[in-house]
């Protein structure tokens, strides 16, 4: 049973950077970006706010870049530096859905966005402002599932709701696995114990140690956010 009304007041949606090239063959699909502001727009309809966190995966990885033989550091800059080519792809995307929209970076960049503010941050979510946290952690070692709940739990957010390719936490890959079984549910230490790997694990003990709820869901669902905002199970919870 789905209630008509919100349960989660403040959330933190981290979308996939690499289903955002869609049916391209490289980049930014614009439909994947019109199809998330008009359910990003749903959300702030009904008063949900949302603070987002983007990956950059569908331009670069550090991981990757170091495997063709880039230093590790500097791919990971590289890799910061395509979550912001993304948030400002995404802004232009909900603005021009007239959803007011920020983007704040964890490496400065004066005059392209503003640099990340925690209190600045609340201030824009509590007023109705749609906030991207772009840049990553601003460090190289970490992915954005990391940032994503780094940064909801500052900003004191209900869930942090990782938007991916796949529609929850199985067993084993299912992009490699198609008898791989699903799970609705699961404890931060039965993701830890089995290394499930839809999630990098230092995110995870982050929101163990941190008491915040993940909900691993497929992006491309529709209507699967709003559900999800109401009460709604799809996907899998980690708690
Ligand atoms: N046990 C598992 N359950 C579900 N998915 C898994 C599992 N193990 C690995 N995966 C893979 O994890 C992927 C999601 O994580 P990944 O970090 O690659 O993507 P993302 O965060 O959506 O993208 P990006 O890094 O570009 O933002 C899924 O596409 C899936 O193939
Ligand atoms: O805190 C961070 C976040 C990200 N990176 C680098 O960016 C890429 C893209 O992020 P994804 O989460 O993989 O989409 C990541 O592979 C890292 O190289 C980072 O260094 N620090």
């Amino acid at each position: 049973m789905v209630a008509k009304e919100k349960v989660y007041k403040r959330i933190l949606l981290k979308l996939s950077g690499e289903a955002l090239t869609g049916q391209e063959a490289f980049g930014i699909d614009p439909r994947v970006l019109d199809h998330l502001a008009l359910e990003i727009g749903q959300l702030v309809g009904i008063g949900v706010q949302i603070g987002l966190v983007v990956g950059g995966g569908n331009l670069f990885r550090g991981a990757a870049l170091q495997t063709a033989g880039l230093d590790r550091v500097t791919g990971d800059h590289m890799g910061m530096l395509a979550t912001v080519m993304n948030a400002l792809a995404l802004r232009d995307a909900l603005e021009r859905s007239n959803i007011a929209t920020q983007v704040m970076s964890s490496i400065p960049m004066s005059g392209v966005v503003d640099h990340y503010d925690r209190r600045k941050a609340i201030r824009a979510l509590s007023n109705g402002d749609v906030v991207i946290f772009s840049a990553g952690t601003g460090n190289p070692f970490f992915t954005t599932d990391s940032s994503a709940c780094l940064r909801g739990i500052e900003v004191d957010a209900d869930v942090v709701l990782k938007a991916t390719k796949v529609d929850g936490v199985y067993d084993t890959d299912p992009m490699k696995n198609p008898e791989a079984i699903k799970f609705d549910q699961l404890t931060y230490d039965e993701v830890l114990d089995k290394k499930l790997e839809v999630m990098d694990l230092t995110a995870i003990c982050l929101c163990r140690d941190h008491d915040m709820p993940v909900r691993v869901f497929d992006m491309a669902e529709r209507g699967a956010l709003l559900s999800i905002v109401r009460g709604g199970t799809e996907g899998t919870l980690i708690q």
